[in-house]
């Protein structure tokens, strides 16, 4: 029979055995049923959930600490530096595990055969850790499995063909897996495979010397030994390709030498990052070349930019046409650059495609975004308009985007968002947002995603791209795909998208920055929103928030109350969310409960 007492000491002796940064608990407590972190039975009479995630834990899990809680349902030691082989001991001991999550963890080795025997297992998450070894069909053998995430470790070997009907959040990208993906498995997104060497739906098909030589064979075990490149032949490569790319420089250096000023067919870069050799200028060879060409008819005040507020310098067509400018990347409306203007200026000048408005109409729209002036918004600067070249100005943000923040590389020379920061942001998007629908019902900023969220150098937020959703030609690029996993449900016409739509995105945003998930998988139908419902509602709330959170202790009831927010935002009908204005002030309300804000800078 369960017996509390002897679940209290496991607990004890695990504590005792890790130095670890674990919550306050209470010990003149006779049970451990208050403590943080633990979950009892609804009768008191056993431990059933031990969550402990991003506590500081690190080396093996003691022996005879944990494992004694055999009535142990959900374990999460997730977001900790645990190491050495998975705990086999545990396995065979914690028989009613429904959940096990020790990803964000330094285990190594294979998968334990013990694992295979948890056949009570609903939700397993192994991810990011250093794991090796095959993938067993044996998990077939876990048969009430809906969530398996393996990614990011060093499994390697074939696929193996799983057939467990409940399985929904599958994931084992980023691994050393090869061969043929089993049909079983062809309807799992893309995503869930990338990292590999695989092949077959729903990846790319295997070619024909991947493919089984005889039909009806079981998929192929792609054994490659003689594909495997030697050290001397990787060297080889990598001194071509070095070669290779310094003669392609050398070439576009000598026909813009010689171009210059004659008419090339593009001046535009096309690759990310890319810098434009100096003077052709990026934006500058196609605006110009415009201009001479097609523009003809531009004179006098149209070839002019036009500038908004209170510019101390203003600067000419011609110098943003000398500026040398680098691809800041492809968004909904056209190419986005940085381009350096002289004195060091730098400015982004988003070049827009698809707009087919009528001068009268551009200039009215440019005059509405122009008259936008709040310290959360990234301000318009200047336009250009004719008729094939429509330009838009913008200051430039050294610190790029929410984005790219959030889920750019993960390395060390990374500064991870704190908590404070992450509500800091949350609270001055909410209030740039605000101040955009406070001007008439009818204005919305139609594209809130977080990479239309960037920063300063001191981490204050500015929202771009406002306005702009209206702009695009119908059926054009605003396609779903980018914005998908922002728009609200009943938006189907991206020209439209109310203000209540807006909130919903902005929803979505808050649950990004918490949860660290980008909402934006691609073709997977993955649900950000109704992914945290279903976590919520599970009572296993805490495992929700971005593992990088978990390192600030005391502020998770805080970040509970902004997800709830977040929540709010994204109720499926419109008339349940609240108003942007509102959601600033419970955002504003947090952040002076949790971190002393004032408002001033
Ligand atoms: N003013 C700016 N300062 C610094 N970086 C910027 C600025 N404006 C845009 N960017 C960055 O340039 C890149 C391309 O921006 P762009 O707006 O063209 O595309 P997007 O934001 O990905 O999509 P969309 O067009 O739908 O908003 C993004 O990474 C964005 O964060």
């Amino acid at each position: 029979a369960p017996d509390i007492s002897s679940d209290r000491s496991a607990l004890l002796s695990f504590r005792s055995a890790v130095r670890a940064r674990l919550p306050f608990w209470n010990l003149s407590s006779p049970t451990p049923c208050s403590w943080n972190g633990v979950t009892c039975s609804p009768d008191g009479s056993a431990v059933i959930a031990l969550r402990l995630p991003g506590k500081s834990i690190s080396g093996r899990i003691p022996p005879n600490t944990i494992s004694r809680l055999t009535n142990l349902q959900a374990l999460s030691l997730r977001a900790n530096q645990l190491s050495g082989p998975l705990p086999a001991e545990l396995f065979s001991s914690l028989t009613s595990l429904h959940t096990l999550s020790l990803q964000n963890n330094l285990f190594s080795g294979g998968i334990p055969d013990s694992l295979f025997s948890l056949t009570a297992l609903i939700n397993l998450e192994l991810a990011s850790n250093n794991l090796s070894g095959p993938i067993s069909p044996s998990f077939n053998n876990l048969t009430r499995l809906r969530t398996l995430y393996l990614q990011n470790n060093h499994f390697s070997g074939p696929v193996p063909d799983l057939n467990l009907p409940g399985l929904s959040l599958f994931n084992i990208s980023n691994n050393n897996l090869t061969g043929q993906i089993p049909k079983g498995l062809a309807g799992k997104p893309k995503n869930s495979f990338a990292g590999n060497s695989l092949c077959g739906a729903p990846l790319d098909s295997c070619s024909v010397d991947e493919t089984p030589s005889v039909p009806g064979n079981p998929p192929p075990d792609r054994k490659k030994p003689d594909k495997k490149l030697s050290g001397w032949a990787i060297t080889g490569i990598v001194i071509c390709s070095v070669l290779g790319v310094f003669l392609i420089v050398m070439l576009i250096c000598c026909l813009c030498g010689k171009g210059k000023g004659a008419k090339k067919k593009t001046g535009l870069p096309t690759t990310r990052r890319e810098k434009t050799v100096a003077t052709t200028g990026g934006v500058a060879a196609a605006a110009r070349e415009r201009q001479k060409g097609g523009g003809g008819e531009d004179g006098g005040k149209k070839k002019r930019l036009v500038f908004f507020g209170k510019t101390k310098w203003e600067f000419t067509l011609e110098d943003l046409l000398k500026a040398s400018a680098e691809v800041l990347g492809r968004g909904t409306f056209g190419t986005t650059y940085k381009a350096a203007l002289d004195a060091g200026l730098a400015v982004v000048v988003k070049r827009l495609r698809d707009v087919n408005m009528a001068e009268m109409e551009f200039r009215a729209k440019m005059d509405e975004i122009g008259r936008m002036d709040h310290q959360n918004l990234v301000p318009l600067k200047a336009y250009y308009y004719n008729r094939d070249e429509k330009l838009l100005v913008y200051d430039y943000l050294p610190m790029g985007s929410l984005s790219a923040l959030l889920h750019g590389n993960k390395g060390e020379r990374r500064t991870p968002l704190n908590w404070e920061t992450r509500a800091s942001i949350a609270l001055g998007a909410a209030q740039g947002i605000s101040y955009l629908h406070s001007h008439g019902p009818s204005i919305s900023h139609g594209n809130i995603k977080s990479s239309n969220i960037l920063l300063t150098k001191k981490y204050e937020p500015r929202v771009s791209d406002f306005l702009l959703a209206r702009m695009a030609r119908p059926g054009s690029a605003l396609g779903p795909s980018r914005v998908e996993g922002y728009r609200a449900p009943e938006v189907t016409d991206p020209q439209r998208v109310s203000q209540k739509a807006d909130v919903y995105s902005f929803g979505v945003l808050v649950l990004e920055m918490l949860t660290g998930k980008s909402p934006v998988v691609g073709e997977d139908g993955f649900d950000l929103p109704l992914w945290v419902r279903s976590v919520v509602k599970d009572a296993w709330t805490s495992e929700v928030f971005d593992a990088e959170l978990l390192r600030y202790q005391n502020v998770e009831e805080d970040m509970v109350r902004l997800l709830q927010i977040g929540v709010d935002c994204t109720e499926s009908y419109p008339d349940k969310r609240p108003s942007m204005s509102e959601v600033a002030t419970k955002i504003e309300e947090l952040c002076r409960w949790s971190f002393d804000y004032t408002g001033e800078e």
